[in-house]
C-alpha cells in the first residue's frame, strides 16, 4: 500500500479561508478578534513559529500584538504582563510561547493566563475539562490532528490509538481527545519497553517524540494512520519529522508529511481558538 498524504498545509488554507469570512461578520457585530503572543528570549525556532502566527493571524483579520521580552526577564515581570493582557477586554487570546528560560516556572506562568484566554488550551483549568469530556479550548496540535483525521473520515471509534510521547502540549491531549472519541488508547514513553511491538497493533499511530527519523515503516501496521508531530531541524537546515516517512508511507494508508503536516494545522487551530474566545464560547 502506499500512503494519502494528509496535506496540512492545504487543509489549514481551506479552513483559514473560512476563518476570514466569519471573522468579517464578526467585525460586523463590533467583535473584533484579537490574539496577544508573549515571546520571551530570541530563540530562532520560536521566532520563526511566533511569525507564522502573525502571518496567518493577518491572512484572516484577526489582529495580533507581539510582546518580546529579553531573556533576562523575571518571572514577576512575566506574571505582571500577563495580568496585563487579562484585564484588557480587547485582548481574546494569550499565548505565552513555550519553553521558557530556566529561571521562570513553566506552570506557574500557565496558571497566570485567565482560563477564559488561554487559546492554547495549557491551563490546568481547560486540562482538568478536557479530561472531564467537557467544553473548554483544545490544545493546537491534538485539536489540528483530529481535524485532519475528520477531513478524511478516518475512523476512531474503536480504533488502537498509539500515541508515542507524553508532553503536556502534545502526546497527554491527544490521547485524551482520542480517548474521547472512543478510541483505545495506548501511551508510549522513553521508559516503554516494546516500542516497536506496540506501535504495530496501532491503526492510528501519533508520534510526538522530537527525535530525527526514530520510527520507520518496520513500527507501521499495514494500513495504519501515521501522524508526524515532530519537528526537526537536520544539519543541511531542512526540517523533517520523527517518521521515516519514504518507508512508513509504503505500510500506511495515510501518512503526514513534514513540513506542511501537522505545523500548519497547529498554527490554524489557534486562530479557530482566538475566534471562538472572542465569540466567548469554547468547544469540546
Ligand atoms: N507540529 C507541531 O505543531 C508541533 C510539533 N512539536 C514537535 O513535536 C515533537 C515533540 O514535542 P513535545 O511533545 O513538546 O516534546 P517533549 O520533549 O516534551 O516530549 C517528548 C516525548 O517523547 C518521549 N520519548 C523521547 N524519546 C523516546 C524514545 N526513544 N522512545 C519512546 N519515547 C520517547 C518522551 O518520553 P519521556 O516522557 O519518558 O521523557 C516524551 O514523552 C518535537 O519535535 C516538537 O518540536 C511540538 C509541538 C507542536
Ligand atoms: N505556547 C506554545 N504553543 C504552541 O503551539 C507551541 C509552543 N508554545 N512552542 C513550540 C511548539 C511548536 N509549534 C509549532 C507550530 C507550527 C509549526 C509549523 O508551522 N511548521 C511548519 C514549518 C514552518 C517552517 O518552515 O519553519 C510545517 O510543519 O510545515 C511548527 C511548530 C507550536 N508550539
Amino acid at each position: 500500500m502506499t500512503a494519502e498524504l494528509l496535506n496540512g498545509r492545504e487543509l489549514s488554507d481551506e479552513l483559514k479561508e473560512e476563518m476570514k469570512h466569519e471573522v468579517e461578520i464578526l467585525k460586523q457585530q463590533n467583535i473584533h478578534p484579537h490574539l496577544t503572543v508573549i515571546l520571551v528570549g530570541d530563540n530562532p525556532a520560536s521566532k520563526s513559529y511566533v511569525k507564522g502566527k502573525e502571518k496567518a493571524c493577518d491572512f484572516t483579520g484577526i489582529s495580533s500584538n507581539l510582546i518580546e521580552l529579553p531573556e533576562s526577564v523575571s518571572e514577576q515581570e512575566l506574571l505582571q504582563v500577563i495580568e496585563g493582557q487579562n484585564n484588557d477586554k480587547d485582548v481574546h487570546g494569550i499565548l505565552v510561547q513555550l519553553p521558557l528560560p530556566d529561571h521562570i516556572d513553566e506552570q506557574k506562568v500557565i496558571h497566570a493566563i485567565s482560563p477564559l484566554k488561554d487559546v492554547d488550551g495549557f491551563h490546568p483549568v481547560n486540562i482538568g475539562k478536557l479530561v472531564n469530556g467537557e467544553e473548554t479550548f483544545l490544545p493546537c496540535t491534538p485539536y489540528g490532528i483530529l481535524t485532519m483525521l475528520e477531513s478524511k473520515n478516518i475512523e476512531i471509534e474503536g480504533k488502537r490509538a498509539v500515541i508515542i510521547g507524553r508532553s503536556n502540549i502534545v502526546g497527554k491531549p491527544m490521547g485524551l481527545l482520542l480517548l474521547e472519541r472512543n478510541a483505545t488508547v495506548t501511551y508510549c514513553h522513553s521508559r516503554t519497553q516494546n516500542l516497536r511491538e506496540l506501535a504495530l497493533e496501532a491503526d492510528i499511530l501519533v508520534v510526538a517524540m522530537g527525535r530525527e527519523h526514530a520510527v520507520d515503516g518496520s513500527y507501521v501496521k499495514e494500513g495504519a494512520v501515521v501522524i508526524d508531530v515532530g519537528i526537526n531541524r537536520m544539519d543541511n537546515g531542512k526540517l523533517t519529522g520523527d517518521v521515516e516517512f519514504e518507508s512508513a508511507k509504503e505500510k500506511a494508508s495515510y501518512i503526514t508529511p513534514v513540513p506542511r503536516g501537522v505545523g500548519p494545522m497547529t498554527i490554524t487551530m489557534l486562530l479557530k481558538n482566538t475566534i471562538k474566545a472572542a465569540k466567548g464560547l469554547s468547544e469540546k
